[in-house]
């Protein structure tokens, strides 16, 4: 009964929470989980991850999220014979969606009702939607893939830290030459997948929220306010946009990005999209900043430091660089962000890093922080504000 009580209260909590209260709530439970298990506890759970990402892909893959969903608005559970039904695949078999049902509920990712009966729950709408469908190839058809090929792929060398270089896991686990980022250009379908996972990781936290951007743009003369450099699909422009309308930022802001990503022609009204190579000429002179979201992750070092000198040689008197990257604390750092340490190194021989690593790389482009804004709880993005030496 206490213990009860207890649950209620830690439930309560959650509930009352503001972000950096769930932020911490989530990690002390995580912290608790191994101390609760037993041996057994332990190697069942880790023994679930590989099949867990791989059932929801197979249900995002028969509409079952979505079916759900649906069905929840009208407060009618379904049967596993009537999801069957409804998914793109009329003779998907209900025997089988039934295997998949169940262990989704058994995950809490969609709600049991009675003895086959299913809704959704908070987590099913969260895997209704296209975004989700695309992160979640990215991190269970791409990422897994790479990830199951990293202990063959160490073995082989004598477990090194990668230097850089294109025989990458990537390469290994795709039986193919091209470095990751070409790879993703010949393929629509898996630029969409990353810009989607882009979307997910970095929707609830905006980072001009915490960075005091209209104050910082004041009395600024020149035409382009940002420059959102290798910025996808312009998903942050056109948050600053609908964030900021009193800014009136329409006109002002430009997303660069390979041709390959422009050509997929998702465009914001109100932002330019341009073509360009992060190693070319930056023609866009003078702009307050050129911003730079989870790009220099994806590189070594070397690479990063020619990066950063082209955006040196555009700087005007007024401009400025806006690093939003993972700083990676010298102890305790996040599991998302150690966890796309890996990612980064699987893909692209590259790494997250600390504020000592991110210094060392402007210092040989001619560039200096000037301070460090934590601005997300989980991943624990900063933007780093940068200037010329
Ligand atoms: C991790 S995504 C980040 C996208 C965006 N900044 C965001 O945070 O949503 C990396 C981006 O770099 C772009 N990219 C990769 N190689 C590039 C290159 N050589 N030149 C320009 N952009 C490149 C990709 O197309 C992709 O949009």
């Amino acid at each position: 009964m206490e213990l009860d009580a207890l649950i209620d209260q830690v439930r309560t909590a959650a509930a009352q929470a503001d972000e950096a209260g769930r932020a911490k709530l989530l990690r002390a439970l995580r912290a608790l989980q191994p101390t609760l298990e037993t041996e057994k506890d332990l190697h069942w759970r880790l023994g679930r991850c590989h099949l867990l990402i791989t059932t929801v892909r197979l249900g995002q893959d028969l509409d079952v999220f979505r079916s759900l969903v649906a069905a929840s608005a009208a407060d009618t559970p379904l049967s596993s014979q009537q999801v069957a039904s409804k998914s793109p695949f009329p003779n998907a078999s209900p025997a089988l969606v039934t295997r998949i049902l169940r262990h989704l509920a058994a995950m809490s990712l969609v709600a049991e009702t009675g003895p086959d009966a299913f809704l959704a729950n908070k987590a099913t709408h969260a895997l209704a939607t296209e975004k989700s469908e695309g992160t979640l190839h990215m991190f269970g058809d791409a990422i897994g893939r790479v990830a199951v090929t990293l202990p063959e792929y160490f073995a082989k060398r004598g477990y090194q830290d990668i230097p850089s270089g294109t025989q990458l896991p990537f390469q290994l686990a795709y039986n193919s030459d091209k470095p990751w980022y070409q790879f993703v250009g010949d393929s629509p379908e898996m630029s969409k997948w990353l810009q989607s996972l882009m979307l997910v990781v970095g929707e609830d936290e905006l980072w001009f929220k915490a960075f005091p951007f209209e104050d910082e743009i004041k009395g600024f003369r020149g035409d382009t306010v940002l420059v959102d450099v290798s910025g996808g699909f312009g998903q942050q422009c056109a948050a600053l946009i609908a964030g900021l309308p009193h800014l009136e930022l329409k006109g002002r802001l430009v997303v660069q990005d390979l041709a390959s990503t422009v050509d997929l022609g998702v465009r914001h009204e109100g932002v330019e999209a341009q073509a360009r190579d992060l190693f070319a000429e930056q023609k866009v002179k003078g702009a307050r900043f050129y911003y730079l979201r989870n790009i220099l992750h994806n590189w070594p070092d070397a690479e990063c430091v020619e990066m950063m000198k082209r955006l040196a040689e555009a700087l005007g008197d007024e401009s400025q660089i806006l690093i939003d990257e993972v700083v990676l604390p010298d102890q305790g750092a996040a599991p998302e962000a150690t966890n796309m340490d890996l990612v980064m190194m699987g893909f692209m021989g590259s790494r997250e890093r600390t504020a000592g690593e991110f210094e060392r790389i402007l210092d040989q482009a001619g560039l200096k922080s000037l301070r460090t804004i934590v601005y997300a709880h989980g991943l624990r993005n900063a933007i780093i504000q940068v200037v010329k030496k």
